[in-house]
Parts: C-alpha cells; sequence; structure tokens
C-alpha cells in the first residue's frame, strides 16, 4: 500500500478480467473488451448517481436546465451509455435493453460477435429517495454468421457466457459470473477503479431473511402465502427476517452476502409476476448458480426457460439451496 492509499498489487477487475483471459486458449480478448466497455459505463452511472440530486438543483432530470440544457433522466441515461460504450467496443451483434422495445441491431463496421441483455438503471422508483439502485447485465454468444435476429436474442439461461451486476449502494459494488466463480469488486472512489473485495463469492447454504412484497399478499396463491406464513410462525422454527428493498440488484446482493431467500412470485393481476426474463431473471440466476444457490420459477429453473419474448416477464424464487428447496416442496405439495 503506497502513502496515498492505492495498492499497485491490489487485483482490479480490468487485471482479474485479463487474467481469467489468459486461461482460456486461444482467446482474442473480445470478451475482455466488452466487459471493460461495462466498466467504463458503469463508472460513468456510478459519477451520475452520486451526483443526481446536485445536478437536479439546476433542473429537473428529464427536462430542461436553467442553461438550457437538457438533464436526462438517471435511467435514460445509463441506456444511453450502456447502448454506445458497448457498441463502441466492437464485440457485440445485437443488444436487449429494458428501456427499447425491440432489439438493438449493431451496424455492420462495429458488429462483434457477443449479445448483452442490460437493465441500465434497477429499482428506479428508489432514486429519489437515496436508496440502492443497480444495473443487470447477461452476456451471450452469437452461434453463427448470419444477419442477427430476435432468435439471437431469445437464447435460454443455459447458453449465458457471463452475467453481472453493478450495486450503485452505501459503496459501488461490480458482482462478476464468469466460468466457475463469483467475484465482487468494490470502486475505490479515490482512484476510479474496481477493486476485488469479495473473491470467489459463495451463497450461505440457508439464511434468516425471506424478501418479498407483502402489500400484494391478497393476490398471492396458496403455496406462497403457506411458506410466508411458515417464515413468521415460530411454532415452525426461529422466525425469518423480513427485508424488502425494492431495487432487484439491492436485493439479490444481500441474499448472497447473508444467504435467505428472494420472491417476486405470480400474483392474481400479474399472472407471470413482474420481473423481466431476459435481463433480471437470467442474469440473476446465473449468478446466483454459479455462487452456489438456486433460481427458479417455481417449475423449472429460470437458467431452462427458453425465452419467446424480449420483454417477457417471470415469477422468480431464488436464493440459498435449502430455503428455495423449502419453497419448491410447498408449492409441490399445493399441486399434489
Ligand atoms: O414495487 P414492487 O412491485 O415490489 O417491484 C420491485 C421490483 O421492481 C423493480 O424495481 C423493477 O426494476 P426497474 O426499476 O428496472 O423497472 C425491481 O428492481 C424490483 O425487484
Ligand atoms: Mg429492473
Ligand atoms: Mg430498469
Amino acid at each position: 500500500m503506497s502513502k496515498h492509499g492505492f495498492d499497485s498489487n491490489a487485483v482490479t477487475l480490468t487485471r482479474f478480467v485479463l487474467s481469467e483471459q489468459s486461461k482460456v486458449p486461444n482467446a482474442t480478448g473480445e470478451l475482455t473488451q466488452l466487459l471493460n466497455s461495462i466498466q467504463t459505463a458503469v463508472k460513468v452511472i456510478s459519477s451520475a448517481v452520486r451526483r443526481a440530486g446536485i445536478t437536479k438543483l439546476f433542473g429537473i432530470a428529464g427536462e430542461t436546465n436553467v442553461q438550457g440544457e437538457e438533464v436526462k433522466k438517471l435511467d435514460v441515461l445509463a441506456n444511453d451509455l450502456f447502448i454506445n460504450m458497448l457498441k463502441s467496443s466492437y464485440t457485440v451483434a445485437l443488444l436487449i435493453s429494458e428501456e427499447n422495445e425491440t432489439v438493438i441491431e449493431v451496424e455492420t463496421e462495429q458488429r462483434g460477435k457477443y449479445i448483452v441483455a442490460f437493465d441500465p438503471l434497477d429499482g428506479s422508483s428508489n432514486i429519489d429517495c437515496l436508496v440502492s439502485i443497480g444495473s443487470i447485465f447477461a452476456i451471450m454468444k452469437k452461434e453463427d454468421n448470419s444477419i442477427p435476429n430476435i432468435k439471437d436474442a431469445l437464447q435460454p439461461g443455459t447458453k449465458v457466457v457471463a452475467s453481472g451486476y453493478a450495486l450503485y449502494g452505501s459503496a459501488t459494488m461490480m458482482v462478476l459470473a464468469l466460468g466457475n466463480s463469483v467475484n465482487g469488486f468494490m470502486l475505490d472512489p479515490s482512484f476510479g477503479e474496481f477493486i476485488l473485495t469479495d473473491k470467489d463469492m459463495r451463497i450461505p447454504s440457508r439464511g434468516k431473511i425471506y424478501a418479498i412484497n407483502e402489500g400484494y399478499t391478497h393476490e398471492w396463491d396458496a403455496a406462497v402465502k403457506e411458506y410466508v406464513d411458515n417464515k413468521k410462525d415460530p411454532a415452525k422454527g426461529k422466525p425469518y427476517n423480513a427485508r424488502y428493498v425494492g431495487s432487484m440488484v439491492a436485493d439479490v446482493h444481500r441474499t448472497i452476502k447473508y444467504g435467505g431467500i428472494f420472491i417476486y412470485p405470480a400474483t392474481k393481476s400479474s399472472p407471470n409476476g413482474k420481473l423481466r426474463l431476459l435481463y433480471e431473471c437470467i442474469p440473476m440466476a446465473h449468478i446466483i448458480e454459479t455462487a452456489g444457490g438456486l433460481a427458479t420459477n417455481g417449475k423449472i429453473p429460470i437458467l431452462q426457460v427458453q425465452p419467446t419474448g424480449l420483454h417477457q416477464r417471470s415469477p422468480i424464487f431464488l436464493g440459498s439451496k435449502e430455503d428455495v428447496e423449502d419453497v419448491l416442496a410447498v408449492i409441490k405439495k399445493h399441486e399434489l
């Protein structure tokens, strides 16, 4: 550690990705370049999130400030950054964003072999009260050299090459599932570098926390009701703690660190739940399973669901292996 507080031997995210690349014979470096472009987008988004309230003094986001300049809403800014950084990395053929109705095709001259699905800003309802928000992404490969089309975007989670999220919380952290491990990197605000702080993250096999929006209890099916009731009933064991941020990234990050379960179930008014398969459920399921947990839609693993639409929704139950197995057992019992 130098007297400036920076350890020049620290494993930065860039170094980590390069060392992973060196383990793959004949790797072209395309994935490294792609991940570097996401890293840059995340650094800029993080800085915009930290300054959003101040920028707002000069004009409400989404409107025009006193200088007559347009102040972009954070989710629009984050989306533009993801798209621009990814396109100019020369590594992607197709992009799927929560903010764009159709797939974004990359022009031939800039095209590469990867496909990225992303939620540029997750938990946007939490922006104005300064509660944690995030970004989520999953990376897949284009299987052939044909002109990219929607079929390339509709790949199941078993095809994911790498996935990750950025959490803009009390600190900014990037969590990356690559190969067989999940690693967490904290942004050092003094030097603008992501430093490996959470090596080989493993989710506890059981936790003591359940996370679900209980405002919709009246809309749940009998199995979800029974499972959540069990978690609160001292007669069924030590009751779990309830925690719910309302930003998937924050709820999933806590679940990985402390264990437990995160649920966004089907409800009467939303029979497929709320969360989006391609850029919320699949990347989070890939990260959770790589860290030793489970993610299911209540019937089959999320990673095995064949997507049929870009913005399709899915119910999700994810977290510690034993907690997810418990909820699956209750669901099964109700099906009999
Ligand atoms: O308010 P609800 O219905 O509990 O929904 C919360 C969920 O909605 C989301 O905010 C949706 O994400 P966006 O902000 O990207 O639309 C998730 O992050 C979160 O898990
Ligand atoms: Mg979201
Ligand atoms: Mg979003």
